[in-house]
């Protein structure tokens, strides 16, 4: 039978969306954060999911050498239709984002022309920028090595200067100093930003970057002295092997004096060592600008699951009531409202934070350009941390939207396996999140030791110049009603960051060094860390409501949201609340009380709010998840699109399945 058998047009989900209590476009220009962000993402999206070139529904079928030639032809075609529809470069970013399939496109825009702008001069950038801006030449971001990827400073990549001929030698001393890893480096780039330690006058003077160029522009063949190859296949299938990540080993290359990037400092003519009036950790700027991006892809990922999960929730059945009544939607039960409802709130808590750093990211930006650094550590912390906290949180919350979605979430129809594959490494990649939240609990504890010498901290550290107050504090909830209150929530999440801190800085006080100490705390430290981090997500939700926000009904459901994110982490982490002092156990259940209450107001208001996200089928590539919610008809249909259904007896039953059952059956005659 074929699948349109079963299904029609029908909206199934159709009653679902008529209990909506608000107004779903007015909620898709507060997610998007603009009627033209809203106008032109629909454009692009309709675009990509109308060009046969960009199908993707059987991309977790193909061979690694298949999808790779695919992900080349999208790429290309990508290019050609930006270039003939004269796209904008917003349009642009939006069509390879639809696109949605890892390539080295991503690298080149995200991370080698991002290094060259902010680590080359201006006649660096002029050069090579207008190379990489008409797609003359491919790069990629060449940093990590076999043997170190957290560790920067420990690459060993050596460019050692060469007065003589006015050249920099580039070159792998070691197996473990093989670049390792770089997007797009394996099969495409034609050249890098590599990191390597530079030498000069027989001195060591660090890391640093330089442009390489690694294959040919007539042939495409590596240039001598270059070895270069994919690093081999990654978890999943589809997912991330799109891309090629590559390794590199380079034999004595090398390459002019003016390839080294010299806007954070330069060498002579003659050799010597120059470095120019700026922070040496503008190094790390790229990372930076690209931790930021990650924050916003997270909760797109994020808002991906949930919508599948909620829509399929809504269709799925079990179990009814004993007198033989209807089945019920799993999403009525309350259990599935506790583990689905949180992230939902969570996807648009996220949403809100990116939208605020990239906002953080553009002041800082603007700052350095007028040599003002003052806000660096913090751009850092909070791009660290909130990368770190997001891409946590979304894989682990993809994971469970395939529990979620039951058996039925486990097949890659569903989208949800490549999901999860394809975020996985965000919580790697540009950082491993535990390192980087060390990072944060490292400005942490030196904004602790600033306040306790009077300073008066600023930005997202402003709340411990409160010290006073927040450290003896007791939450004034009394009511489930309390919980509403936005300043009642935001004060407990201040006090406990603060508290958390607060006792890190005095543990690490006793050791015998502030180094051991850090240490031998560093499982507290990330803890710490991490309630900092929530509290910023926190806070900037609750300022997110306080701005005008258009549309019947659509700060009511922000508010609900706002409260069930808060309230699940109080919930989630009540043993940090309660050990600090700040909710007592009477307290932590009237917030869970409150959650419950929470989750029944939002439970009509599900499927328009995973509406209000705006995805075409194309983009969200799932059965489970489609706008008409004809779930079963495309299960159906997708199953015989493997490649074990193009034959009905399979391939092998000749010489392996066949002579097995003609054996046993024989044995069982004698
Ligand atoms: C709307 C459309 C959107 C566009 C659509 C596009 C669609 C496509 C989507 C695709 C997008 C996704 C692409 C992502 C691709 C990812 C590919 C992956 C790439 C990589 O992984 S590149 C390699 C990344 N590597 C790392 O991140 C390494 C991590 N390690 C480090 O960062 C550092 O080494 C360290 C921070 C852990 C430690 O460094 P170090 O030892 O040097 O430092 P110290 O701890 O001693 O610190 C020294 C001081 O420097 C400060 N610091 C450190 N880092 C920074 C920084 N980045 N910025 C500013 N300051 C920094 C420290 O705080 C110390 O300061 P202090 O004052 O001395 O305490
Ligand atoms: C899909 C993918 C794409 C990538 N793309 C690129 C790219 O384009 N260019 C590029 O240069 N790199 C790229 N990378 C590399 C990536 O940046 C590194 O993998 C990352 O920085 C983590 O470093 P590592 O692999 O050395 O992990 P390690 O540092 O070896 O981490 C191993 C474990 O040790 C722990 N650990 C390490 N240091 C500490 C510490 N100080 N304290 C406590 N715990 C610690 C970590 O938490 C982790 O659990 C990519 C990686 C992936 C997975």
């Amino acid at each position: 039978m074929a699948a349109a058998d079963w299904g029609g047009k029908a909206d199934h989900l159709a009653g679902e969306r008529a209990t909506a209590q608000f107004d779903v476009d007015g909620m898709k220009v507060a997610w998007a954060g603009s009627r033209h962000a809203v106008e032109v993402a629909d454009r692009m999206a309709c675009l990509v999911a109308s060009d046969p070139v960009f199908r993707k529904d059987t991309r977790t079928m193909l061979s690694r050498k298949e999808l790779f030639k695919d992900t080349l032809k999208k790429a290309a075609h990508a290019w050609k239709r930006t270039v003939e529809l004269h796209l904008t470069e917003e349009e642009a970013n939006l069509l390879r984002l639809y696109i949605d399939q890892p390539g080295y496109v991503d690298l080149h825009w995200v991370m080698f022309v991002p290094a060259i702008k902010g680590q080359g001069t201006e006649e660096q950038q002029k050069k090579w920028l207008t190379m990489a801006y008409k797609f003359q030449i491919i790069g990629t971001y060449a940093q990590t090595e076999l043997g170190h990827g957290s560790n920067v400073q420990g690459l060993e990549t050596t460019a050692t200067f060469d007065p003589s001929t006015d050249e920099f030698i580039m070159h792998s001393p070691t197996l473990t100093s093989s670049k390792w890893w770089p997007g797009g480096l394996g099969k495409t780039s034609t050249h890098a930003v590599v990191y390597a330690r530079l030498i000069t006058e027989g001195k060591d003077y660090g890391i640093h970057g330089f442009i390489m160029q690694l294959r040919s522009l007539d042939d495409h063949s590596p240039l001598p002295g270059i070895t270069i190859g994919d690093i081999g296949g990654k978890f999943g299938s589809g997912a991330y092997n799109s891309m090629d990540n590559g390794v590199m080993r380079l034999d004595h290359v090398r390459i002019p004096r003016d390839q080294m990037l010299m806007r954070l400092a330069q060498v002579t003519r003659e050799g010597k060592y120059v470095h120019s009036d700026v922070p040496k950790q503008l190094l790390y700027g790229t990372m930076v600008y690209v931790r930021q991006t990650i924050v916003a892809d997270a909760s797109r990922a994020l808002s991906r699951a949930v919508c599948i999960a909620v829509r399929y929730g809504a269709i799925r059945k079990q179990f009814g009531s004993k007198a033989g009544g209807p089945e019920t939607q799993v999403l009525n039960y309350k259990t599935q409202q506790s583990r689905l409802f949180p992230f939902l709130a969570s996807a648009y808590a996220f949403r809100f934070v990116g939208q605020w750093l990239k906002w953080l990211y553009t002041d800082v930006t603007q700052k350095l350009e007028s040599k003002d650094f003052s806000t660096l550590p913090e751009a850092h912390a909070c791009t660290a941390g909130l990368k770190s906290v997001t891409t946590s949180a979304t894989a682990d919350a993809i994971e469970e939207c395939q529990k979620l979605c039951g058996g039925h979430g486990y097949l890659n129809s569903s989208g949800l396996p490549e999901l999860f594959a394809v975020n996985l490494p965000a919580c790697t990649y540009e950082g491993d999140n535990v390192v980087l939240l060390l990072q944060v609990a490292r400005f942490l504890m030196k904004t602790v030791s600033q306040v306790a010498s009077g300073k008066q901290p600023v930005g997202t550290t402003a709340y411990m110049g409160n010290i006073q107050h927040l450290m003896q504090c007791k939450s004034v909830v009394n009511t489930v009603e309390d919980w509403l209150n936005p300043a009642a929530i935001k004060e407990v999440f201040e006090a406990r960051a603060l508290r958390m801190a607060v006792n890190c800085a005095q543990n690490i006080s006793k050791a015998p060094s502030q180094e051991e100490g850090f240490s031998e705390l560093s499982p507290d430290l990330v803890e710490a860390a991490v309630a900092h981090v929530q509290l910023i997500i926190v806070t900037k939700f609750i300022e997110k409501l306080q701005e005008d926000i258009l549309g019947h009904g659509v700060k009511e459901q922000l508010q609900k949201l706002c409260g069930i994110y808060a309230l699940h982490l109080i919930h989630k982490h009540l043993g940090d609340f309660l050990s600090t002092g700040c909710v007592t156990a009477r307290q932590g259940s009237l917030a869970n009380e409150r959650l419950g209450k929470l989750y029944a107001q939002v439970r009509p208001n599900a499927v328009a709010l995973v509406d209000a996200f705006d995805y075409t089928d194309h983009y969200l590539g799932s059965a489970l998840g489609r706008y008409d919610g004809d779930v079963y008809s495309a299960l159906y249909k997708e199953a015989w699109k493997d490649p074990l259904n193009e034959t009905v007896v399979p391939d092998g039953y000749q010489e392996h399945l066949r002579p097995l059952l003609k054996q046993q059956l024989k044995l069982s005659r004698l």
